[in-house]
């Protein structure tokens, strides 16, 4: 009888706590639905790793935004894919469809993969610290530090305490424990120096002793430290002029231009409109088409020369994003210098859709004058540059390119934008010298 209630006993409170568990589990069920149906947050094993990778942005509450009406359903879209839109790109997310940028990431890829140090060079805004940490997230390396440091930004002062680091006492004022500098800290990563270029250059002797020793010696220390880092320079300046001007150290360029990569300026890439798209993809947290975007308000953004290159589109997209009316961008939604762009001007900086007249020069000389003569007209005398380049390599594209700045396909591209018939496309003589009418 004693054991029998004790068992009664037993079976009840499992009941109980059965019971409670459903019940817990039932007002559980409301919570679990209004959770975003995205992935989690992918974040990188490594902790020792500088920035945390957010949550997909595509895959965001979409299905409570399709439920609302369309305004609302945007702005909760936009806000939720704004939060969570990742800070960087895939590496094979950074070339939307242009060739040349293809080839240049997949050069990028070969040299990381032998740990050849990596020199970025390109106009402000072309995406050059983007591509620095896609290039160590591709990288064997991707589990430690990819440290990024401005070399334009530190204060000369405290650049070397930055940099290598300093010893407990090593100065007054002086972290008690010391501190570890950004090499130290990238030790088993991948070190960006961004804007190499505006590196003192007491920094740049120091610099190139840890590329060449492979140890840093950090303020007050009595022993070299053995570090083993990835290196990826950027800059937006002209390094052999530099070099030339006494400002940056020839040793230094070819320690850390193992590999160059150019990055090509927006104006110049063929993918622009493929951008546009996954920018506002990536701002309205959907797939992004043509009924978004109003077919003038998408020219404009097409022929935009862009100063400002990526980082200018991309403000540009989220400001219209943020104020465009109805789900769909117009041309009232841009920017004031997008709206004032005309037509006309349009015309003048992407000529894709003017024909010209073409004769060819009657003489060299004829060619030279022109070259010394300024029209005036963007459209004719860009075309009169590439002309004379081609003119100047005997129509060899690869020559011609080369002198121009510019790889091959965008220079094809280019003949195609100016109308300028090729010999391998017009069966023209070997080396004809044209020029607009
Ligand atoms: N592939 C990309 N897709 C979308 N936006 C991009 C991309 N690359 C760059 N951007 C935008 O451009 C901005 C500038 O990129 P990044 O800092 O890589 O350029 P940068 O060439 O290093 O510029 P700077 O020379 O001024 O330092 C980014 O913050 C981002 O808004």
């Amino acid at each position: 009888m004693y054991w029998k209630s004790w068992d009664c006993l037993a079976i009840l409170c499992r009941r109980r706590a059965i019971a409670t568990c459903l019940r817990a589990a039932h007002s559980a069920i409301p919570r679990i639905k209004s959770l975003p149906r995205g992935k989690p947050a992918r974040q990188k094993s490594s902790p020792r790793q500088e920035t945390i990778m957010p949550t997909t942005p595509v895959e965001q509450p979409l299905a409570e935004a399709e439920a609302d009406s369309d305004v609302r359903t945007s702005t909760a879209a936009r806000s939720a894919s704004s939060r969570h839109a990742p800070r960087y790109r895939d590496i094979d997310q950074l070339a939307a469809g242009d060739a040349c940028m293809h080839d240049l990431i997949e050069r990028g890829k070969r040299l990381i993969d032998r740990g050849i140090p990596v020199l970025i060079l390109g106009e402000t805004g072309t995406g050059k610290e983007y591509l620095s940490r896609a290039l160590h997230d591709y990288s064997a390396r991707r589990r430690a530090s990819w440290i990024a440091v401005n070399c334009a930004s530190i204060p000369e002062s405290l650049a070397e305490s930055e940099l290598f680091g300093y010893c407990k006492g090593a100065f007054s004022g002086a972290l008690p424990g010391g501190m570890k500098g950004k090499v130290q800290q990238a030790d088993g990563g991948t070190l960006f120096l961004d804007e190499i270029g505006d590196m003192p250059l007491a920094l740049q002797t120091r610099l190139l002793r840890v590329l060449s020793e492979r140890e840093v010696i950090p303020l007050g220390a009595r022993h070299p430290v053995p570090v083993d880092v990835q290196l990826i320079c950027a800059t937006h300046q002209d390094l052999k002029t530099l070099i030339a001007e006494g400002r940056f150290r020839e040793d230094l360029y070819y320690r850390v231009a193992g590999g160059v990569l150019r990055l090509p300026a927006l104006r110049e890439r063929s993918d622009r409109r493929r951008l546009v798209m996954q920018m506002i993809t990536e701002e309205l947290g959907r797939p992004a088409d043509d009924s978004v975007i109003e077919a003038a308000a998408l020219q404009r953004l097409l022929a935009y020369p862009w100063p400002g290159n990526l980082r200018q589109m991309h403000a540009v997209i989220r400001y219209s994003c943020a104020v465009m009316n109805g789900g769909r961008i117009e041309v009232r939604d841009l920017p004031e210098e997008l709206m004032q762009f005309q037509p006309a001007t349009l015309a003048e900086v992407h000529p894709i859709t003017r024909t010209a007249q073409i004769r060819p020069f009657t003489s060299r000389a004829e060619g030279e004058a022109g070259r010394e003569r300024s029209s005036g007209d963007p459209y004719r005398d860009e075309r009169t540059r590439v002309i004379d380049a081609l003119n100047g390599s005997r129509w060899n594209i690869s020559a011609a390119s080369r002198q121009l700045g510019m790889c091959r396909a965008s220079l094809y591209r280019k003949l195609r934008q100016l109308d300028i018939p090729h010999v391998r496309d017009q069966a023209m003589p070997a080396y004809p010298a044209y020029a607009v009418a």
